[in-house]
């Protein structure tokens, strides 16, 4: 987990509200005291803490508020909020659609982590379904081009670059034609990193940009530099018009909250977060779930919104009323798993992607599995995806699968029949009605759930709240 240091003084200052017999003024000021603190120690800046803390107070009327309103859980929901706020840029980032050239130019200082981080951005948008390529026009550092090139063929990602070529300018645009004849529709140009001379940096940002066109530009920066950030975010803010920001090491730093807020202050997107040295470690970075989970709640608070992306209640449930758990639902279900960060914590939330396909303490390996099934079932046609006979899928069938997927037979009939069992539970799932309408569905829903999901999911209230919330939500 980023961030369990700030994320675990934040909770420990709200869980301690826990042990105050009355909620008063005196009790919400420690609190907000004790969150201020740990903010200021994540290298967040003064002013950011200051306008959290006022923005809380405002929010949290104590004496306004009626007789039996649960004022640890208005508080708790301020600060959950107030810290979405700090952390939110208010201006949507730029994502590659599927089909179409995109070509994306990725700039930062030197050993800001650029080079690892263009592999770790390609690789995952391969699992996504787009064709990744990497193109290296770093020629300012020796050992760059074999640098990224291990590093794609470790990915078994295109490569592009060129030992003798000085000029980036050149290999960018021979390397983005190339893709482009290629068919790739995610060009990825790795440019030359500056030590600390960020006017440099940007001038050949700005030369290889108008070269290639890109669709976006991607600043990576160091999370341990904190609110050193903010600077360099707002160079590269007035410098590329099309920004965005991946922050990386968040894994071993205790100033990562302080860089993420001083970027999204100068209101530069903050895309994903790389916490480690290998491939997997990247993660989307995603306002609201990443609040709850540092708050500790990863489980509900912003996760109504993801949970809604995984099972909506007007789209989703509709087809699962009508009976046909398809493999086609399936790989959506898989989909929208994919978008949502850690799928941990999500796994055990919902019914039949529970323990038994993704053991605890095996996230990764679970993911890895997913993204093999996703494989496999891109090899399916239509029909095998809609299908709803059993017989269909034949050994003629299952061969083929395996060979165009590349995975082996035993895979193809593991995913069969990991299809079976999750369609065979959600069958048994009461999604007749409307559940907010319907008391007798939700008591069954309520027997149908694993025990620890009911748990996580904040107990019969919390369940029953998160129903409303999907019952009501527009989209
Ligand atoms: N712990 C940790 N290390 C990272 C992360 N991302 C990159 N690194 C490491 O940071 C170091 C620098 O990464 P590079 O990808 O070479 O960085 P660069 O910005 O391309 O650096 P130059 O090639 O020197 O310009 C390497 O040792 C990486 O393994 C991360 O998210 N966490």
């Amino acid at each position: 987990m980023v961030l369990a240091q700030l994320g675990g003084s934040i909770a420990r200052a709200l869980a301690r509200m826990k042990d105050a017999t009355v909620v008063d003024d005196k009790v919400l000021a420690d609190c907000l005291n004790e969150i201020s603190r740990a903010l200021l120690q994540a290298d967040v800046r003064f002013e950011t803490v200051r306008d959290v803390k006022a923005g809380i107070k405002s929010t949290v009327n104590l004496d306004a508020l009626a007789a039996g309103t649960d004022k640890r859980r208005v508080i708790h929901t301020a600060v959950a909020g107030e810290l979405c706020r700090m952390l939110d840029p208010g201006k949507p980032a730029f994502t590659p659609s599927k089909g179409k050239p995109n070509v994306v130019m990725f700039v930062g200082l030197q050993g800001s982590g650029k080079t690892t981080t263009c592999t770790k951005y390609a690789d995952y948008y391969r699992w996504k379904g787009f064709s990744p390529a990497l193109v290296c026009a770093d020629t300012f550092q020796a050992d760059a081009f074999d640098q990224l090139k291990q590093n794609a063929a470790k990915a078994k990602i295109p490569f592009y670059g060129s030992y003798i070529e000085s000029d980036p300018m050149k290999i960018a645009i021979e390397g983005v034609d190339k893709f482009r004849k290629e068919k790739c529709d995610l060009i990825i140009v790795d440019t030359s990193g500056r030590h600390k001379q960020e006017a440099a940096l940007f001038e050949q940002m700005l030369q290889v940009s108008e070269a290639t066109k890109p669709n976006l530009v991607i600043f990576v920066m160091d999370g341990s530099i904190g609110q050193a950030a903010f600077d360099q975010a707002q160079a590269f803010k007035q410098s590329a018009s099309i920004g965005s920001v991946i922050i990386t090491k968040m894994d071993g730093h205790a100033k990562g909250g302080g860089a993420l807020s001083a970027v999204a202050a100068t209101r530069s997107p903050v895309i994903f977060i790389g916490t480690g040295e290998h491939i997997p470690n990247f993660e989307v970075f995603d306002v609201k779930p990443f609040v709850s989970r540092l708050l500790g709640m990863g489980d509900l608070s912003g996760l109504m919104d993801k949970i809604q992306d995984v099972m909506p209640a007007d789209e989703v449930l509709p087809k699962l009323t009508k009976g046909a758990f398809t493999l086609r639902l399936l790989y959506e279900m898989f989909q929208n798993l994919q978008n949502m960060g850690p799928l941990g914590q999500l796994f055990s939330m919902i019914p039949g992607l529970s323990a038994q396909f993704i053991e605890k303490g095996k996230e990764k390996e679970g993911q890895a599995k997913i993204k093999r099934y996703m494989t496999i079932m891109d090899s399916m046609t239509e029909k095998e995806l809609d299908n709803t006979n059993p017989k269909l899928m034949n050994k003629s069938r299952i061969n083929r699968i395996a060979r165009g997927s590349g995975r082996p037979v035993k895979e193809v009939v593991d995913v069969l029949e990991e299809h079976k069992r999750i369609a065979k539970m959600w069958s048994k799932l009461p999604f007749r009605r409307p559940l907010t309408n319907n008391r007798d569905s939700f008591k069954s829903l309520v027997n149908a759930l694993p025990p620890n999901m009911l748990n996580q999911l904040g107990g019969l209230n919390g369940l029953q709240n998160m129903m409303k919330q999907m019952g009501s939500k527009k989209r």
